[in-house]
């Protein structure tokens, strides 16, 4: 029985790899790093690829900006430091965390795949058998945060998942900071959630969360659009109909449906059936699988180790190799849409 937790020896190396880097850069100083782009924004913050000269090595680096006390800023810096401890092959690498005035950063692996959700925004769809790899890969990391960590993720979403042209995938933005949460908890600022109802609900809520968000975020990637309110039948033949110019151009209004509000939303979420994959295009296993994250009540709902279990994850947990992820990233990075 492969130990969620056990690491190749390819895995091993990369970790190995990662940690020496670490050392070369030491303590990180805001006057070392110079910003090459930004990468995306979200999440309470603003990343930037950025340089750090001394090395010369590349990360990627948060931004959030926090009015707070003194000592609150001195408490997050203090709980970010238990990143140094988070050590998965899906989890991204943290090289450390700063704050200069109302700035805190976090300075983290740079992933050259970059999220999920910018890739899904290229490509329209994501193919089952890269889904099942992103499945494996967030079952895994969920599992090594809970074993080591004792946290649940919190925020897992498409732009939380990042992806290397090695064919890694990994987990960021986890709650590991109680008091950065709790200080950025009225900033939500967005036009979807990938929250579970009884998050939503302010009932309490815990790694079972986690598992809707997982489904959630399955379904849109399958899909190809945020699937609350679901799409329709007409509407799925629609997004699965070959363009026949094989043009990536999306159909009219795809993704920008004038859909709900996002309050309208949380109330579907509450009060609706969830969403599911149409049997049409996808496996049964893939069905059944998002199937049993998306029940609404956590006690129907499966929890992690049942997951860990299920056909589905069985089915890609074997190949422990990244390459087919990367060719297909390799693609999708290069494809022009
Ligand atoms: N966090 C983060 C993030 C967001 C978008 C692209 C990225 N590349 N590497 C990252 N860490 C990253």
């Amino acid at each position: 029985e492969f130990n969620q937790l056990e690491c190749t020896d390819k895995q091993k190396d990369r970790m190995e790899e990662f940690f020496k880097a670490k050392r070369a850069v030491g303590e990180i100083k805001q006057d070392d790093l110079v910003n090459i782009y930004e990468l995306g924004q979200g999440n309470g913050g603003v990343v930037y690829k950025v340089r750090h000269k001394p090395t010369d090595k590349i990360m990627a680096r948060k931004i959030i900006y926090l009015e707070v006390k003194p000592a609150l800023k001195t408490q997050i810096i203090r709980e970010l430091k238990v990143l140094h401890q988070c050590n998965s092959p899906y989890i991204v690498g943290f090289y450390g965390a700063f704050a200069v005035e109302a700035q805190i950063s976090i300075c983290m692996e740079y992933m050259d795949g970059g999220s999920l959700d910018l890739i899904l925004k290229k490509v329209m769809r994501i193919p089952e058998h890269i889904l099942g790899k992103i499945t494996v890969a967030v079952l895994r990391g969920l599992s090594y945060l809970r074993e080591r960590h004792r946290i649940m993720h919190r925020d897992i979403k498409p732009s939380n998942i990042l992806v290397n042209l090695q064919g890694e995938i990994k987990l960021c933005d986890f709650g590991v900071s109680a008091q950065l949460i709790d200080s950025t908890l009225h900033t939500f600022i967005g036009t979807r959630s990938y929250m579970s109802p009884e998050r939503l609900e302010g009932a309490h809520y815990g790694i079972m969360s986690d598992i809707w968000s997982l489904g959630l975020s399955l379904v849109e990637m399958a899909v190809g659009r945020y699937p609350i309110p679901p799409p329709s039948m007409h509407d799925i033949d629609n997004l699965f109909k070959e363009d026949p110019l094989g043009n990536r151009s999306r159909p009219e209004g795809f993704g920008s449906y004038k859909g709900l509000a996002i309050f309208e939303l949380m109330e579907w979420i509450v009060n609706e059936a969830p969403p599911s994959l149409p049997r049409s295009h996808f496996s049964s296993e893939f069905c059944d699988f998002v199937d049993r994250c998306l029940k609404k009540s956590t006690t129907e709902r499966a929890d992690l180790n049942t997951l860990l279990h299920h056909s589905f994850y069985k089915r890609y947990e074997t190949e422990s190799d990244n390459q087919e992820v990367s060719s297909w990233i390799r693609q999708a990075c290069g494809s022009d849409a």
